[in-house]
């Protein structure tokens, strides 16, 4: 494009510059008016001439003399120019001149188009020329006709062509002229021979056109009357009348061929059809401008990289010395297992050193592989990996932690230039990679991301990481988060950026959710957003967001159709374990619902896990999750529900880590984004205008809040005598108490509830607070069921 751009400027700039020359307002006023006057007086000049021209012949000599006294309206000066430009210049077609002046003011005043005054002064002058030939072929001896130049110019070319061949050129430069100028063709002529003749013809034909006009009238009298008087006099027979009746129809004609000799058949460019609604969008863009999803929020300011601390051990330094130490002791190591290497090689990164080794030929991969625990162990250090072969390489790599390791700052990976000029939809600065490399990944592409990893290993900072990543990218129009905060503290300080970022259910007063029960109503929430988004795709016959919001943009979706620029969604979920034990079914079916269907329409799962054992991260859940991050795990089993590979139990932790997308696996150290960090961002956003609310997901009614109260005694749950007693034992009617004491999910600790209340065992839903519960105890309790069948 870049090029392309300066190629057509280049190839443009010899045409541009002759009308570029750029004058004030004031300097166009000035210079207009005089060649407009100056048009005039050449225009006086040369008319008086006419008549004083013979009289001041001999004035023209005395022209510094103030005694002499020439006749023309514009005295010396007068007599003078216009000798010049009619007696010695091309005689009488010099009035061109004049007029060309005097058109060239009324450009400039009225700030027209200087390449069609060109065109004009191109054409006058060749006009001029010709006139003066051909006035000095007529006029010999009436020189002021063509001028001296016309006059010589006749004389030299008669000397070769002779007069015939002089006219026949002069015709033939008229011929040509009409052809370029008023595009005139062969078939002008021929129309207007045509036409001539046709008028030829009728001029001699007066009394056909008087016959026409009765009989076109039959049904006036007057005409019946001239009628009979024509039968009479003249016999001319029924079918000739007919035809002249015919030909008086198409009597507009003459006037359409009178306009043809300008007409020239032009094959003209067939653009596109449009439907009515491009037209209209077109129209609207042309108008408007295209939709912008950021006017509401146009004067939003990203947080600057000010807000994000610097570190003083971020430089990667090298200690040649530990370098050298490991290798000897590798290549010693596989040495005493007889194990050749042929080279070795080293790559620094932040957290470890990659060794690359080329072992001599023949040596098995499996036998270096299987040595792991021993290099582990000859090396001394914890989080060696060994990776036979490197994918793509034919070498094998042996990662090996730096005994100083450098902190990734958020800043240093926000203001790379791989993450400040990416294009993608979601850019995540996730950290570096060991060869230093920034790693930049596109959420939208993964498109979820499961995160796993031992407490205090690096999750929480990862995923303050991935969202500043979004808050320095995305402006608020663009995504929103959903956040679930189970420990209901890390995250609680984007609560400042509700307004700006954040969406949750139109009822709810946080939007960072942290109990559990209300997390499955906005995954419930979240499917139906996500049904309306298909929907809205459909109509729109788009199979993205992307290219959805780029229609809209477009304006070519219009609003009252229910279409909205649709921003991106992105949900995250600190604790995954806490709540697939807590709810599980219930949370487990709208997330695996959403990772399925989800991406096409912009709403991005991400899911963060301490425990990743096979009942938390389900075969359904990592099945639709192909993008991984794994932190330090404390076993290889661990290792394996995450990556399906060993690996994430031999990281150094803080914030070391694996990610893979479904190949090959990148060891990574996560970019460190500290707590005030965080704190400042959301502040510096916080405090700017805000829309008037979060975005709000569309309602969702659960089934517990649908059950009527009179439910039948025969269709209570089967737990409902023990969930009784667990109320009443306990005085507290909370649903939570019974999925905490009967291990049950939300929904059927709601119902539960439900059914207690229609029984009257407990109280009506107080908001907040625990419902009252009715019965004192067990013994009333067996009471009133006992009532209840009688
Ligand atoms: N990328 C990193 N670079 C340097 N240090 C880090 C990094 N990530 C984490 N740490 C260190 O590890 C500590 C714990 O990190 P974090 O709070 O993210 O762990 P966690 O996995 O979320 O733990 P938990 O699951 O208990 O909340 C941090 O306070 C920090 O000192």
């Amino acid at each position: 494009m870049a090029k392309k751009k300066t190629k057509t400027s280049a190839s443009s700039k010899p045409k541009l510059k002759a009308p570029s020359f750029k004058l004030s307002n004031q300097q166009k006023l000035v210079l207009g008016s005089f060649l407009v006057i100056l048009g005039l007086l050449l225009f006086i000049a040369f008319v008086s001439f006419i008549f004083t021209g013979k009289a001041d012949q001999s004035t023209l000599s005395e022209f510094m003399s103030r005694d002499a006294k020439p006749e023309n309206w514009l005295n010396k000066t007068g007599a003078w120019i216009s000798d010049f430009f009619i007696q010695r210049g091309f005689g009488v077609a010099s009035f061109i001149f004049s007029g060309l002046v005097f058109l060239s003011g009324v450009y400039v005043l009225t700030n027209s188009s200087l390449i069609k005054l060109r065109k004009h002064w191109f054409w006058g002058t060749l006009i001029v020329i010709w006139f003066s030939i051909l006035f000095g072929f007529f006029a010999e001896n009436l020189d002021i006709l063509g001028g001296t130049i016309g006059f010589e110019m006749n004389s030299y070319l008669q000397d070769y062509l002779g007069k015939i061949g002089t006219s026949l050129l002069l015709v033939f430069f008229l011929i040509t002229y009409l052809a370029i100028r008023f595009k005139v063709t062969a078939e002008t002529f021929k129309n207007i021979f045509h036409r001539a003749s046709k008028d030829f013809k009728q001029e001699f034909k007066p009394s056909d056109e008087d016959i026409s006009i009765p009989i076109d009238n039959d049904l006036s009298s007057e005409a019946e009357d001239i009628k009979s008087a024509f039968d009479l006099n003249v016999e001319i027979p029924p079918k000739k009348k007919e035809v002249v009746v015919q030909e008086e129809k198409p009597k507009p004609r003459p006037e359409v061929i009178i306009e043809e000799p300008e007409m020239t058949i032009e094959v003209e460019e067939v653009a596109e059809e449009l439907s009515e609604t491009d037209n209209l969008s077109n129209k609207l863009v042309e108008d408007y401008g295209q939709f912008d999803p950021t006017l509401e929020l146009s004067n939003y300011k990203f947080p600057s990289l000010n807000l994000l601390k610097k570190y003083e051990s971020e430089s990667i330094t090298i200690n040649q010395e530990e370098l050298e130490e490991n290798k000897n002791r590798i290549v010693d190591t596989l040495n005493n297992y007889k194990i050749g290497i042929a080279s070795i090689k080293a790559t620094i990164g932040p957290t470890v050193t990659l060794y690359e080794i080329v072992p001599d030929a023949g040596i098995r991969i499996s036998k270096i592989k299987n040595l792991e625990d021993d290099i582990a162990l000859s090396l001394s250090a914890l989080g060696i990996r060994i990776i036979a072969p490197i994918p793509g390489k034919g070498t094998i790599g042996i990662e090996v932690p730096n005994k100083n390791s450098t902190i990734v700052s958020m800043r240093s990976v926000i203001a790379s230039q791989k993450f400040q000029k990416s294009e993608m939809y979601l850019p995540i600065a996730l950290g570096k990679t060991i060869s230093n490399e920034t790693f930049v990944v596109d959420l939208a592409k993964m498109p979820h991301l499961l995160m796993a990893g031992a407490t205090g290993q690096g999750k929480s900072v990862g995923l303050n990481a991935v969202l500043t990543s979004l808050l320095y990218k995305k402006h608020p129009a663009e995504v929103k988060f959903v956040l679930v905060d189970p420990k209901k503290v890390e995250l609680t300080l984007f609560n400042k950026i509700e307004r700006h970022y954040l969406a949750k259910l139109p009822d709810s007063e946080e939007a960072i959710i942290t109990d559990n029960a209300k997390v499955i109503n906005t995954l419930n929430s979240l499917c139906i957003e996500m049904d309306n988004r298909y929907e809205m795709l459909k109509n729109a016959l788009c199979r993205n967001i992307a290219e959805y919001n780029v229609k809209f943009k477009a304006r070519k979706l219009n609003p009252n159709d229910g279409h909205m620029f649709l921003p991106y969604i992105v949900l995250v979920v600190d604790e995954f374990a806490d709540l697939i034990m807590t709810a599980g079914k219930e949370v487990e079916t709208p997330i695996a619902r959403l990772a399925q269907l989800a991406r096409a329409i912009g709403i991005h799962l991400i899911i963060a896990t301490q425990r990743p054992s096979v009942n938390v991260i389900t075969g359904i859940i990592k099945a639709n999750f192909p993008a991984r991050i794994a932190f330090r795990v404390t076993s290889k089993i661990d290792s394996r529900t995450i990556l399906d590979g060993s690996g994430a139990d031999q990281l150094i932790g803080r914030g070391d880590l694996l990610f893979t997308q479904g190949n090959e696996m990148i060891r990574i150290q996560c970019a460190f984004v500290d707590t005030p960090e965080v704190e400042a961002i959301t502040d510096f956003i916080g405090s700017q205008k805000a829309y008037p609310d979060a975005y709000l997901l569309p309602e969702y009614v659960g089934e517990e809040s649908g059950t009527s109260l009179d439910v039948d005694i025969n269709d209570r749950d089967i737990l409902f005598r023990d969930a009784a007693e667990v109320i009443i034992t306990a005085q507290q009617g909370s649903a939570s108490l019974l999925q905490r004491k009967l291990k049950l999910g939300y929904n059927r600790a709601g119902r539960l509830i439900d059914q207690l209340e229609a029984a009257g065992i407990v109280g009506g839903f107080e908001g907040s607070k625990a419902r009252q519960v009715l019965v004192p105890d067990l013994v009333a309790l067996d009471q009133l069921l006992k009532n209840e069948t009688n």
